[in-house]
């Protein structure tokens, strides 16, 4: 269970996010959707513990993100190249990920091996520097990296943004597939409304910071959010 509690986030006294207490059971896939600048990146980043909320507070399986550390275990996410080591290789930056969850080289490549479709031969085995990749490359690479570990809580910033229409075909079945093998929960972010209504049960809309829908996926709920959004 994810636990949003009242948190607001301020930069030089504007308020850019205004969450009411949310609560995301353990198993479910939530979409955060919104226009540009809706807050969506500052909210993943309060529950990462990257940035510190004015008020409230988040909790992940019943422990506070600040302050503790023991949810970073079992929590993993992807939200920019930032979180890349852009001079290793693919090779050398899933070695160091994996070494962080003590995985042995065999158990890395077997995780890694669901991503070979969406890697097109394109990312293992190269002895290319990350900084000398795609942005779409590089986005496939930290993505694949979120899923090392075993996490129970995968974050995705706009995953699907800067991927070929294959790889985001692709991608999508595996987030599918991959939560139907284990017992994961998802927040993923997108611009994408078909995308995330297919791979979601759970839908947020965030404008301005707060939240002004929250809709659980029915076969409505993508029309719902094309006028939703073709109003705005
Ligand atoms: N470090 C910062 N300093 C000042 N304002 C910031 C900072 N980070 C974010 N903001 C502001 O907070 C608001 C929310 O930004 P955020 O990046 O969370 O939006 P988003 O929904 O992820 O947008 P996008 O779809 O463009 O990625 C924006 O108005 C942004 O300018």
């Amino acid at each position: 269970m994810i636990k949003i509690q009242g948190v607001r986030k301020q930069y030089k006294g504007n308020l850019v996010l205004n969450l009411p207490t949310i609560k995301i059971e353990t198993g479910s896939t939530v979409g955060i959707v919104g226009n540009n600048g809706a807050g969506k990146t500052t909210m993943f980043r309060v529950i990462l513990d990257l940035i510190m909320p004015n008020d409230g507070e988040v909790l992940l399986k019943d422990i506070p993100v600040k302050g503790k550390d023991e949810w970073k275990s079992f929590t993993s996410s992807f939200l920019d190249e930032g979180f890349l080591i852009s001079f290793l290789t693919p090779d050398e930056y899933f070695a160091f990920v994996g070494g962080l969850h003590k995985m042995s080289p065999a158990d890395i490549g077997l995780a890694l091996q669901r991503f070979e479709g969406i890697f097109n031969d394109e990312v293992r085995g190269k002895e290319k520097y990350i900084r000398d990749l795609s942005k779409g490359n590089q986005k496939k690479i930290g993505i694949a990296s979120a899923f090392l570990g075993n996490p129970e809580i995968i974050i995705l910033d706009e995953p699907f943004a800067n991927l070929d229409p294959s790889t985001q075909i692709k991608l999508k079945r595996l987030l599918i597939e991959y939560r139907n093998d284990h017992s994961v929960t998802y927040l993923i972010s997108s611009h994408d409304l078909t995308h995330i209504t297919e791979v979601c049960d759970r839908i947020i809309v965030l404008e301005k910071g707060e939240v002004i829908k929250d809709l659980h996926t029915s076969p409505s709920t993508l029309t719902e959010l094309q006028e939703y959004f073709n109003n705005g």
